[in-house]
């Protein structure tokens, strides 16, 4: 049976426990023997993080350390240029061979731009999409993604066994938390204990990240 490798990017500024357990039920979901979570450089579409990119790697690296079905992939941070995704799919693309199955990981609201993404149409040529809902997404879902939808979308992800460009939805445990949530509380001094893996909150602590400065 061919490998199937789910590939999760985002800007992890920092990771927290809602994109690992959304990591860790898509890797059920979809029976994928592994997931890679690929934390960007350049945010194409975004301000710039705030940590910088050798921390939000360390602490994504202590996030994974005791869970062997989740690996951290730094190979976006050592490109200068833009993080566009599809270069990194290419990339993983050529290292792996035509056989194995690829599958990109995004939760609704980075899906809703995808129309948007660099060679969006070049992205389904070499993957599937496995999507989420997000708690708390107010954005209405763009016309072009209802059409691509209407061609593309199966119900069952483990019945993929070959191919790319399908889109499939999961349904992770919902947790209304996003990393914006958790650098205002930890810039306002409250508690973010039970947001983040504890080896993610010492480090923060012990590199005094996300505090205010006066
Ligand atoms: N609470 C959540 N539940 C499900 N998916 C999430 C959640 N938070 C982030 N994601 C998904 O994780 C991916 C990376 O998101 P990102 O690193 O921007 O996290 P974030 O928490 O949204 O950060 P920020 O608040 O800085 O935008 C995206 O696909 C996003 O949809
Ligand atoms: O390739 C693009 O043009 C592109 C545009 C927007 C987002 N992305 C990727 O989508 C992932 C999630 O982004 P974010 O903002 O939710 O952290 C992250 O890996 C980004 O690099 C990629």
């Amino acid at each position: 049976m061919a490998k199937r490798i789910g590939l999760y990017g985002g800007t992890f500024d920092p990771i927290h426990l809602a994109h690992l357990q959304a990591a860790l039920e898509a890797s059920e979901q979809a029976s994928l023997d592994e997931v890679r979570l690929l934390p960007c450089a350049n945010p194409p579409h975004r301000q710039p993080p705030l940590a910088s990119a050798a921390h939000r790697l360390a602490m994504l690296q202590l996030a994974v350390a005791d869970e062997p079905r989740l690996i951290a992939d730094e190979r976006e941070l050592h490109r200068a240029a833009p993080s566009y995704s599809i270069d990194t799919i290419e990339a993983i693309r050529r290292e792996i061979g035509e056989n194995t199955l690829l599958f990109w990981l995004l939760g609704e609201d980075a899906f809703y731009g995808l129309p948007s993404w660099h060679r969006f149409d070049d992205i389904l040529k070499l993957c599937h999409l496995l999507v989420w809902q997000r708690p708390q997404n107010p954005q209405p879902m763009p016309d072009k993604l209802r059409e691509l939808l209407k061609q593309r979308t199966v119900t069952d992800p483990t019945e993929l066994s070959e191919g790319r460009g399908k889109i499939a939805f999961i349904q992770p445990t919902a947790f209304a938390l996003s990393a914006t949530q958790i650098r205002t509380r930890l810039f306002d001094g409250r508690s973010v204990r039970y947001l983040l893996p504890k080896p993610v909150l010492d480090y923060i602590q012990r590199h005094e990240l996300y505090r205010a400065t006066v």
